[in-house]
């Protein structure tokens, strides 16, 4: 089982080991890479000085050195959004385009994300790629709630329980549930958001709860099923330091995943296994 222990004062905690899920994601990259007759590329394109973005793009660069992907950060103004993606759209030599959120103001996020080629959205947010989740077809899913994928089957069998997912962003909740439903994964999914009647409620009778709401100490201990799966999808700053949603007296009483080095670096490891995938599949 892919958990680690850590002896602490007045008992022992489970962290669940999301190190390893990256590394071997990242060693599978490296190989798809080399086998390759040309080097692969990723551009991302920002529009905001989000700090969580910053972090991602900080960790998307590390990444890339890593495995071998060529990797270019492009900023842009709001009024240069559009062109900028349907350049990269053209571009033969992009294998893969990524887009910050959030999105500058002002910009209507279908017509941005729908400017993505299918082929080369490797974060899935193109409505058509969107669209093949609802089918179970999970060619580019996004990234962040196929990292919660990976960790709950690394950790647990997934079929038959109960899960429940607070928050129904567009990047994790609401595909999020949607993956955990797919024949096969079998998961009974409530999905809780800030107008939820009862939420502690809720999470404390479920076996798995993930949260992605981008609040420090959201989720609370009493919240909490005793023995329970917590994973932390939240990615907040608070006084100079990364912390999740989750409340560090979580656990004591439940496996949680770590912030930083949890559900983020796996994230980016499956971006770039989106990359090769993209970059595999226009080679042909
Ligand atoms: N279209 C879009 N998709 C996203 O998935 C998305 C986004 N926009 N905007 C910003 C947030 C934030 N986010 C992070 C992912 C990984 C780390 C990560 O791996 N952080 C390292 C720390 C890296 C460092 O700061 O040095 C860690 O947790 O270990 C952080 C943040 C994805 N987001």
């Amino acid at each position: 089982m892919a958990t680690s222990q850590e002896s602490l004062e007045g008992g022992s905690i489970v962290w669940i080991d999301c190190k390893s899920i990256a590394k071997s994601i990242e060693e599978d990259v490296r190989k798809r890479v080399d086998l390759l007759s040309f080097t692969p590329k990723l551009v991302s394109v920002v529009g905001t000085d989000d700090p969580s973005t910053a972090s991602y793009l900080r960790s998307q660069k590390k990444k890339a050195e890593k495995l071998g992907i060529d990797f270019e950060i492009i900023k842009t103004s709001p009024g240069d959004f559009l062109s900028t993606l349907e350049k990269l759209a053209e571009d033969k030599n992009v294998n893969g385009v990524f887009v910050a959120r959030p999105l500058p103001e002002g910009l209507d996020e279908k017509r941005v994300f729908s400017a993505v080629p299918v082929e080369k959205d490797v974060e899935g947010v193109n409505p058509e790629n969107l669209g093949f989740l609802l089918y179970g077809e999970e060619t580019f899913p996004p990234c962040t709630a196929e990292a919660v994928v990976k960790v709950l089957e690394s950790v647990t069998e997934i079929s038959g329980k109960k899960v429940t997912i607070v928050g129904r962003s567009v990047t994790v909740g609401k595909p999020l549930a949607i993956m955990l439903l797919k024949k096969g994964r079998d998961a009974t999914v409530t999905v809780c958001h800030s107008r939820t009647q009862n939420l502690g409620e809720i999470t404390r009778a479920s076996d798995i709860v993930v949260v992605a709401v981008g609040k420090a100490h959201f989720l609370k201990r009493d919240m909490v099923k005793e023995g329970a799966i917590v994973i932390d999808v939240g990615i907040n700053y608070v006084d100079g330091k990364w912390c999740g949603d989750v409340d560090s007296a979580v656990e004591e009483i439940a496996q949680v995943t770590p912030v930083p080095g949890g559900v983020g670096q796996i994230t980016t490891a499956l971006l770039f296994e989106h990359v090769v995938r993209a970059a595999e599949r226009q080679k042909a």
